[in-house]
C-alpha cells in the first residue's frame, strides 16, 4: 500500500495534525511533521495503540441492537358507505449487529491467506496449463503455416505450370489470383474411424474391468463368510465338547451351540434389538431417555457382528461359590420372610418344609425350630434371636431382690348358676356380699383375700368362665387352684361341664365342692357318679380330685374345704419374692365415670407400691391410688394379694400381665411393641383357627390333635357324634372334644375355642348373637350342620388334610315369628319381621325354637300385604307360611340359608 503524509492521515480521520502527532508519539513513533511518511505498519501500530488507550480490548461490546422505528400513515377507502380511514401504521425493526471477536479475525486473515494461497497455486496451474496450451498451439499454428506455405508453393508451382504450356509471361505469383485454399485442419475419415474405433475399444476395456472387479469383490466377499461360518461352527463345537466335558457350564447361546450359525445371528440381533428398546444395549448411554430417542436407537444402524453367550457377557460375575448366610430367626417367622432372608424364592423354602410334612403357605408362619431346620437344610446357618428383645431388656432391668417365700393360693371358684358359689365364698370371708349383689346374681368379677385360721387364700369370685378363659388364651396362669361349685340336690348341670373343661384345659387342679349338704334333696353320691363320668373321680373312689361335702348355709364342711385347699397349695408348692418391682396379672378393668380407668390387679411377685409406674398390656401409667377389696386405701400389696388400682390411661384387658418399670421411655416403647404383636397374633390365630389349616397345623406342638368345642340340638345326637368323633382317630391324628353340650352355642363356648385353637360344630344348633359377634372379630371358625356325616366328613377331611370342595352354609336372611294367625289357604301362617339379611322364597328355610333347629324344608308362601313377593329385606314385616310344618310358634326364628360350593385350600 501507498504510504502517506502525518497531514494526509490527520485529514482522513478528522484530526488535527498535532493531536495526531502527539497519539503517535505516544504509540512510539518518531514522526515528527506534517509531511513525514506514515506506512502502513506505522498505521496499524498507531491502530493497536489507540484501542488499548480506549480499553476496547476486555469490555468491547461485542453486540449492539440497532433499533429503529419508522411511522407512515395509510388510508384506507370507505367500505360500504362508512367513512374513509387514516391508519397510522409503526414499524419496528430490530437488527443486531454480532462483532467477531479478534481470534475470529485472526482465523479470517489465515483463512483469507489460505484461501489467496491456493488461489494462487490454482492460477499458477492455470498459468502453466495455458502456457502449455500456448505451445501447443504455437505449435500447432507453425505446422499450420508450414502447410499453408506448403500448399501455395503447390500452387504456384501449378500456376507457374500452367503459364508456361499456355506461353504467357510469368507474373509474380503472389498476384495471381489463386483460389485460397482453406487451412483449417478438417479430421478425414478414416481418422474419424480411428478415434470412434479407439473410444468403443476404451469403453469395452472399461466394462471388462469392472466385470474383473465385480468377480473379485463377490470371491472376496464370499470368502470371507466362510471364514465367519468356520469359524463360529469352531466356537459351537468347542463349546459342545466343553458341555460334554462338563468342563463348563451349558452356553446359554443354544442355536449357536447346536451350529445354526443363522438362527443363532438372528437371535443375537433380536436380542441386541431388545436390550437397545429397553435402553440397556451397548449403545445406551444410561440415564433417562424420552421415548423418541429411544425409538431412534432402536433402529439406528448397529455394527451386527456375531454374538455368542460369552462375547456378551455382563461385567458382573456371578458368584460361583455358594453364598451362605447367617439367618436370624426369632420364636415365629412368616415362611417369606424366612426365604428373603436366605435370597430364595418362597416356594423353595415351601417346597422343604413339605418335604418335612409341614404344609404351610408364604403369609404363614413357623416355629423356630422349624425354621431353624430349614435353614439348615438350605445350607445356611440360623441364629436364634428373641423377638421379645425389648421386653426381654426390660425383665432383665427389673431387679429381683429377696428370697422367694411362700405364697398364698389364688383359687376360682365356678360352677352351674345358683349352685351356691357366691353363698360359698360369703361363708368363707363371714361377710354377707350375696345379701348386697342385685337379684342375687354375682354381677362383676371381684377378688378377695381371706385371711383364715390356717392361712391365706385369695379368691376369684367370677361370673362364668369368661374371665378365666380370657386370662388363659392370653397365655397368664393367674388361678392355682379351681374350686368346682356342685349344688348336692341339682349335680351335674351344663355349666358343671363346661368349669371342668375349663379347669382341664388350663391345667389347673380342681376341688369339688358338693354344697347344700343341708338339703333335703341333696343326693351326693348321684353327684359324684355324675363327676365320675364326666371324669372327675373322688379320691375316695380312687381317682385324684378332692371332693369336699358342705353347706354354704350351716357352714359345715368349710373348714375341710379350706383344709383342701391349703393340702393343694402345698402340693402346689406356691413361692414368690416379696420384694422388687412387682409383676402380676389383670383380673378385671372397668371404667368408672368419676375415676376413670378402674383396674384390679393381681399382684404375683413383689410388692406394689402406690405411685409406681405400671406397665399393663399394651398401655402404661402411675398407680396413683391402690384401694384393696374393701374399699380401703393401702400403700403396697404383695404376692397373690388383689388390689384395684388408678392411674392408667384406660381399660387393659382381663388376663394382661403387668409390671412395673421404672423408665417411661422404655415403657413407652414396649407399650408400642406388644400392640404391633398383638395385631400379628390375632392375625395368626385367625388363620390358625380354619378348619382348612388344622392338617397344616398338624406337626406342630399343639396341633396333632383336631380341637373341636361341639354343641348339639339333643343329647341323643351328641353322644352319637361325640363317640362317631373318637372313633375317628388315628395313632397320628386324635379328635380332642375340648368341649361339648346341648342347646345354642354361647359366648363362653367360643372363649374356650379360642384358648384351645379349636373350631366350633353345631349341629342342628345355632350361635348367640354375642357368639356369632365374636367369632367374626376373633376369626373363629364356626360351623353348623344337621347331618351328621358332613360334620363327620368334613372333620376327617381336616384330619387327612383331603379336603373336598366346601359346601357351606350362608345364612341369608333371619325373620322372628311376631303372630300366628290361621289362613284358610294355607294353614298356619306366621307374621314375620325380617331381623337380618333378606328373606326368600325360594331359597331353603329352617325353624329355630330357641337358636335350635326344630324344622327343616322349605316356604310355602312369602307374602307383604296381599302380594306373592319373591324377596323380603331387612326391617320389613310379612307374612310366610312353611310347607308341611304346622307348628310354627310366636318367637321362633324363620332361618334362609344357601348352599356355597366352595373350592379349598391348605
Ligand atoms: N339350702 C341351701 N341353700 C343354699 C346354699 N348355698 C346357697 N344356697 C342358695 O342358693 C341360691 C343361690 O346362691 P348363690 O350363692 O347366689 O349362687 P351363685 O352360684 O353364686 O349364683 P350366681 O351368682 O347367679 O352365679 C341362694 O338362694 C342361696 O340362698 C346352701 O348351702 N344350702
Amino acid at each position: 500500500m501507498a504510504e502517506v503524509t502525518v497531514k494526509e492521515l490527520a485529514d482522513t480521520v478528522g484530526r488535527p495534525v498535532e493531536t495526531l502527532l502527539a497519539q503517535m508519539g505516544e504509540a512510539g513513533l518518531n514522526h515528527k511533521k506534517a509531511t513525514d511518511a506514515v506506512s502502513d505498519s506505522e498505521k496499524q501500530q498507531l491502530l493497536a495503540h489507540l484501542k488499548r488507550a480506549h480499553g476496547e480490548q476486555a469490555g468491547e461490546p461485542r453486540k449492539i441492537t440497532l433499533q429503529r422505528k419508522t411511522v407512515s400513515t395509510l388510508k384506507t377507502s370507505a367500505a360500504t358507505g362508512g367513512r374513509a380511514k387514516t391508519v397510522n401504521v409503526e414499524v419496528r425493526k430490530t437488527r443486531t449487529y454480532v462483532k467477531r471477536s479478534v481470534l475470529e479475525e485472526q482465523e479470517d486473515k489465515v483463512r483469507e491467506a489460505e484461501e489467496a494461497k491456493r488461489l494462487e497455486a490454482e492460477a499458477a496451474v492455470r498459468q502453466a496449463e495455458e502456457a502449455k496450451q500456448a505451445a501447443i498451439d504455437a505449435e500447432k499454428r507453425a505446422a499450420e503455416d508450414a502447410r499453408v506455405a506448403a500448399a501455395e508453393e503447390e500452387a504456384r508451382k501449378a500456376a507457374e505450370e500452367a503459364r508456361k504450356q499456355l506461353g504467357n509471361e510469368p507474373k509474380d505469383s503472389r498476384k495471381l489470383s489463386v483460389p485460397k485454399v482453406d487451412v483449417k485442419r478438417l479430421e478425414t475419415p478414416e481418422e474419424k474411424a480411428r478415434r470412434e474405433e479407439e473410444a468403443a475399444k476404451a469403453r469395452a476395456a472399461d466394462e471388462v474391468r469392472k466385470r474383473q472387479e465385480d468377480v473379485v469383490r463377490r470371491e472376496a466377499e464370499e470368502k470371507a463368510r466362510e471364514k465367519t461360518l468356520e469359524q463360529a461352527q469352531k466356537i459351537a463345537a468347542e463349546l459342545a465338547v466343553r458341555k460334554e466335558d462338563g468342563t463348563a457350564a451349558a452356553p446359554t447361546d443354544a442355536p449357536l451351540a447346536r451350529g445354526l450359525v443363522g438362527v443363532a445371528y438372528e437371535d443375537s440381533f433380536a436380542r441386541e434389538d431388545r436390550e437397545i428398546k429397553r435402553g440397556g444395549g451397548t449403545n445406551a448411554r444410561g440415564g433417562k431417555k424420552g421415548p423418541k430417542k429411544r425409538e431412534e436407537q432402536a433402529f439406528r444402524q448397529t455394527p451386527r457382528t456375531l454374538t455368542s453367550a460369552l462375547s456378551k457377557k455382563h461385567g458382573f460375575e456371578k458368584p460361583v461359590e455358594k453364598q451362605v448366610y447367617e439367618v436370624a430367626i426369632g420364636e415365629n417367622i412368616v415362611v417369606s420372610d424366612l426365604a428373603q432372608k436366605m435370597a430364595r424364592k418362597s416356594r423353595d423354602v415351601i417346597r422343604v418344609l413339605m418335604k418335612m410334612g409341614e404344609m404351610v403357605n408364604e403369609s404363614q408362619s413357623i416355629d423356630q425350630a422349624t425354621a431353624a431346620l430349614v435353614v439348615e437344610e438350605m445350607g445356611h446357618t440360623a441364629v436364634f434371636v428373641s423377638d421379645n428383645a425389648l421386653e426381654d431388656s426390660l425383665m432383665d432391668s427389673i431387679v429381683d431382690h429377696g428370697d422367694d417365700a411362700p405364697r398364698a393360693p389364688v383359687v376360682t371358684i365356678m360352677g352351674h348358676v345358683d349352685h351356691g358359689k357366691t353363698s360359698l365364698l360369703d361363708a368363707i370371708r363371714r361377710a354377707k356380699v350375696a345379701a348386697g349383689e342385685v337379684g342375687g346374681i354375682t354381677q362383676h368379677i371381684g377378688a378377695y383375700h381371706v385371711e383364715t385360721p390356717r392361712g391365706m387364700v385369695t379368691f376369684l369370685d367370677t361370673p362364668g368362665h369368661a374371665a378365666f378363659t380370657a386370662m388363659r388364651s392370653r397365655g397368664a396362669k393367674a388361678t392355682d387352684i379351681v374350686i368346682l361349685v356342685v349344688a348336692a340336690d341339682d349335680g351335674v348341670m351344663p355349666q358343671t361341664a363346661e368349669a371342668i373343661d375349663h379347669a382341664r384345659a388350663a391345667n389347673v387342679p380342681l376341688i369339688v365342692a358338693i354344697n347344700k349338704m343341708d338339703k333335703e334333696s341333696a343326693d351326693p353320691d348321684r353327684v359324684q357318679n355324675e363327676l365320675s363320668a364326666k371324669g372327675v373321680v373322688p379320691e375316695d373312689w380312687g381317682g385324684d380330685t378332692q371332693i369336699v361335702k358342705l353347706s354354704a348355709h350351716s357352714g359345715d364342711g368349710i373348714d375341710n374345704l379350706l383344709d383342701a385347699i391349703l393340702l393343694q397349695a402345698e402340693v402346689l408348692e406356691l413361692r414368690a419374692s416379696t420384694k422388687g418391682a412387682a409383676q402380676g396379672v389383670v383380673i378385671e378393668s372397668r371404667i368408672d365415670k368419676g375415676r376413670g380407668a378402674v383396674a384390679t390387679l393381681l399382684v404375683q411377685k413383689g410388692t406394689l407400691k402406690k405411685g409406681d409406674l405400671v406397665l399393663a398390656g399394651t398401655m402404661y401409667g402411675r398407680a396413683r391410688a391402690l384401694t384393696d377389696e374393701n374399699g380401703k386405701l393401702v400403700k403396697a400389696v404383695g404376692p397373690s394379694m388383689p388390689v384395684e388400682i388408678l392411674g392408667l390411661p384406660e381399660a387393659p384387658g382381663a388376663g394382661d400381665e403387668f409390671l412395673v418399670v421404672a423408665d417411661e421411655r422404655k415403657a413407652r416403647e414396649v407399650a408400642e411393641f406388644r400392640l404391633a404383636r398383638d395385631r400379628q397374633v390375632r392375625m395368626d390365630m385367625q388363620q390358625a383357627m380354619k378348619l382348612e389349616n388344622v392338617f397344616a397345623n398338624m406337626g406342630k406342638k399343639e396341633a396333632a390333635s383336631v380341637n373341636i368345642v361341639l354343641k348339639a340340638d339333643v343329647r341323643g345326637s351328641l353322644e352319637a357324634l361325640t363317640a362317631a368323633l373318637h372313633d375317628l382317630g388315628t395313632d397320628e391324628v386324635v379328635v380332642k372334644i375340648v368341649s361339648s353340650g346341648v342347646g345354642a352355642i354361647a359366648e363362653s363356648d367360643v372363649t374356650l375355642a379360642e384358648s384351645t385353637g379349636s373350631v366350633v360344630l353345631g349341629f342342628n344348633v345355632r350361635a348367640d348373637n354375642g357368639a356369632r359377634a365374636k367369632c367374626q372379630n376373633d376369626g373363629i371358625d364356626l360351623r353348623y350342620y344337621s347331618i351328621i356325616y358332613e360334620l363327620l366328613d368334613d372333620v376327617k377331611a381336616a384330619m387327612s388334610g383331603l379336603l373336598s370342595p366346601e359346601r357351606r352354609e350362608n345364612i341369608v336372611g333371619m325373620a322372628e315369628v311376631r303372630e300366628v294367625f290361621h289362613s284358610s289357604k294355607f294353614g298356619h301362617a306366621a307374621g314375620c319381621m325380617v331381623l337380618e339379611g333378606s328373606l326368600f322364597r325360594n331359597k331353603p328355610i329352617r325353624v329355630l325354637r330357641e337358636d335350635v333347629v326344630v324344622f327343616q324344608g322349605e316356604l310355602e308362601s312369602l307374602r307383604r300385604y296381599k302380594d306373592d313377593v319373591p324377596e323380603v329385606r331387612h326391617g320389613m314385616e310379612c307374612g310366610l307360611a312353611v310347607r308341611g310344618y304346622k307348628d310354627i310358634q310366636a318367637g321362633d326364628k324363620i332361618e334362609v340359608y344357601e348352599i356355597q360350593i366352595i373350592k379349598r385350600s391348605l
